[in-house]
């Protein structure tokens, strides 16, 4: 789906941020992306997505070199959507009903079929009794859902989401976290930048880890989450589920699964069987 071919990238200001990232992501992949403060996953994201332009290499979009004319943008737009950490600065419409129908319009949707995504991503969000309200007196994690309304009604392929639960309450970060699976299901690429190792190691296909703007590994979260080196250098640290599973073999409480457990609930039931 996605083909990041030595990609570099400087801001104007000379900060030199991704240098020489190399990565293919298939599609309906599940991706984490870890990494300290600072390493570029939002950088990577912008990249993704159009907003930045490649200082030097290249991504290939389903086999396509992404073009940077306004043809080449719109589709661009039209599969890659990316729902910023700070919703802050995806938010600037009158109401939320036309924040989230902006998207759809601009990609030269018809009326009803505005209409119609505007009404389906309110309600995946859980914010269809908000449409009418301006989206800068809403609260933090009321925003947050909006954003991403606001990027699902234009039917993207692959989306893109930067610390997609930190503002919100756990009922609603449980239902943004189903919404993503429920979209994964359909064949929608998800790539999921999170300073949450808990997180990552339960919900991911793939963990790709960006230090100083380049990967310095990427592959299943077991691969990853075992690399006790790459934890050390990379201020990673065990998910908690992991290191309890490993206390309880070591204190000989349980008996050794095929696979570690991802979540807590598989940890519970190692500990039930016992
Ligand atoms: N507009 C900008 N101009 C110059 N430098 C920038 C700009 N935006 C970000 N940077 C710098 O780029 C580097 C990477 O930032 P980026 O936001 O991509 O990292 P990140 O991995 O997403 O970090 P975090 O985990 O804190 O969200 C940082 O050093 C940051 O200061």
């Amino acid at each position: 789906m996605i083909t990041i071919e030595k990609l570099r990238y400087t801001y104007p200001d000379g900060t030199e941020v991704l240098r020489g990232v190399d990565l293919k992501i298939g599609r309906g992949e599940r991706v984490a992306v870890l990494g300290p403060n600072g390493s570029g996953k939002s950088t990577l994201f912008l990249c993704l997505n159009g907003v930045h332009r490649a200082t030097e290499g290249r991504i290939l979009l389903e086999g396509r070199p992404m073009a940077y004319d306004k043809k080449g943008m719109l589709d661009v737009r039209r599969k890659v959507g990316v729902v910023f950490q700070d919703p802050e600065t995806q938010l600037f419409c009158v109401d939320v009903y036309q924040e989230v129908a902006f998207g759809p319009h601009n990609l030269g949707y018809g009326k009803q079929q505005v209409h119609d995504s505007v009404m389906k991503s309110l309600d995946a969000m859980d914010v269809t009794e908000l449409k009418d309200r301006p989206p800068h007196f809403l609260s933090g994690g009321q925003k947050k859902r909006v954003t991403v309304a606001s990027v699902l009604s234009m039917s993207p392929q692959v989306l893109l989401f930067d610390e997609p639960t930190a503002a919100l309450d756990p009922i609603h970060a449980r239902q943004l976290m189903e919404e993503i699976d429920r979209l994964n299901a359909e064949g929608i690429t998800i790539l999921m930048a999170t300073h949450d190792v808990d997180q990552a190691y339960a919900w991911a296909d793939r963990a790709v880890v960006l230090d100083s703007g380049v990967v310095r590994a990427s592959g299943t979260p077991d691969e990853v989450f075992c690399d006790v080196k790459l934890l050390e250098q990379t201020g990673l640290q065990t998910p908690f589920v992991l290191r309890t599973y490993r206390a309880l073999l070591r204190s000989g409480r349980i008996r050794g699964a095929d696979s570690p457990p991802h979540t807590a609930e598989e940890l519970e039931a190692l500990i039930e069987e016992v």
